[in-house]
């Protein structure tokens, strides 16, 4: 997508082919910065402090991290390493485990001479596959928006997305927000309500820095709005990303969103997850009983982050010193709260029938 006018994707290599370069995402919505990761361990750090974030994005940021270790140790031992260094950066989004395990199947039969050039083309692919994927996200989610838009027959069509499972969360156009960059395109008038997404705020800061880069038209609302708008007939439709997704259909996804699929199952507004297979989890059956979740530091809930009105970028403290504070960064929503998938393939029903529909050769094995 574009950041003022000049297109970018969220991970690229440098003119050298071998440095990589990402969006520095802490810094966002305040200030655009490209940083250069160097090294595996450099990667390692940008995916655990959240330089980058968003599964798909944590998944092609890990596949570089595997070539630049495969600069300086191409052995067996490094690239057993380079595995369990990034595969313990986050605990969550599983698109991690699925990009390492791409990786090393690619490089482990070829001798060590071979990896660096094999893996930066692995990499670049996955990154390819990504935008790929995500553009036939969009293709297929886009018939639920215009269906929408058919349906009332004029004013926008409103949706409402938790977190950020935009562009910059994946290499490029986003997960949850690709059908929305696509009916924008072909003329549908949307309005997109933005949650915050306390603590880290991925909706306030990169959200809706997004979509205002792209002209759609938005409202920044605190998390717990969604529910009172959909009471009144405010949200049409509910569309958010995903970080695993299990094989019967269960979603965990950022902290909260369980919440938006209960108002929205009670007040009989759509809920639809948006996910690229490689974050479907086959292992996983029971969403709640299996997928990790990530526990992170109180620090972020006890302080945020923002621009004082004499420009500088600082943090505050907003709670009691001496008060205790919890952070599971994500939730799951059962497969019977979603009322659809949508997929590179098209969409399915959130259960084991629906994704064996689309992923015949994934399913039972
Ligand atoms: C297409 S991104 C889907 C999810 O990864 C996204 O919704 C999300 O929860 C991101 O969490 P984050 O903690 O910012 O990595």
């Amino acid at each position: 997508m574009k950041v003022d006018g000049i297109p970018y994707r969220s991970i690229f290599t440098a003119a050298d082919g071998r440095t990589v370069r990402v969006i520095d995402q802490r810094r966002l919505p305040h200030d655009f910065v490209v940083v250069d990761l160097s090294t595996r361990d450099e990667a390692a750090v940008a995916i655990r402090d959240m330089w980058v974030r968003g599964a798909p994005l944590i998944g092609a940021t890990a596949a570089y991290g595997m070539a630049l270790q495969m600069r300086t140790d191409p052995s067996d031992a490094g690239l057993d390493e380079a595995w369990r260094v990034l595969n313990a950066t986050r605990p969550t989004a599983v698109n991690l485990r699925w990009a390492l395990d791409v990786m090393a199947a690619v490089l482990r039969p070829l001798p060590p001479a071979e990896r660096e050039a094999a893996a930066y083309a692995r990499a670049a692919a996955i990154a390819d596959e990504d935008v790929a994927i995500n553009r036939a996200i969009g293709e297929a989610g886009v018939a639920l928006i215009e269906a929408v838009a058919a349906r009332k027959g004029g004013g926008p069509v409103n949706i409402l997305t938790h977190c950020n499972a935009g562009w910059l969360a994946t290499v490029d156009w986003g997960t949850a927000t690709a059908p929305i960059y696509m009916a924008r395109e072909r003329g549908v008038d949307v309005h997109v309500w933005v949650d915050e997404t306390r603590p880290r705020n991925q909706g306030a800061s990169l959200t809706a820095w997004e979509l205002a880069g792209h002209g759609v038209p938005h409202t920044l609302v605190v998390d717990n709005a969604g529910g009172h708008l959909m009471q009144h007939g405010k949200v049409d439709l509910v569309i958010v990303g995903t970080d695993r997704t299990t094989a019967r259909g269960d979603v965990c996804n950022k902290i909260g969103t369980y919440l938006k699929a209960l108002a929205a199952h009670d007040n009989g507004v759509p809920f639809h997850v948006a996910l690229p297979s490689p974050t479907i989890d086959w292992t996983v059956s029971d969403g709640l009983a299996e997928i990790p979740i990530e526990e992170r530091s109180g620090e972020e809930v006890g302080w945020v982050w923002g621009r004082t009105a004499a420009g500088e970028v600082t943090r505050v403290r907003i709670a009691p010193e001496a008060s205790g504070l919890g952070n599971p960064a994500f939730d799951v929503t059962p497969a019977r709260l979603v009322t659809g998938l949508i997929t590179e393939r098209g969409l399915c029903a959130a259960s084991p029938e629906g994704l064996a529909s689309l992923f015949p050769e994934r399913a039972g094995r």
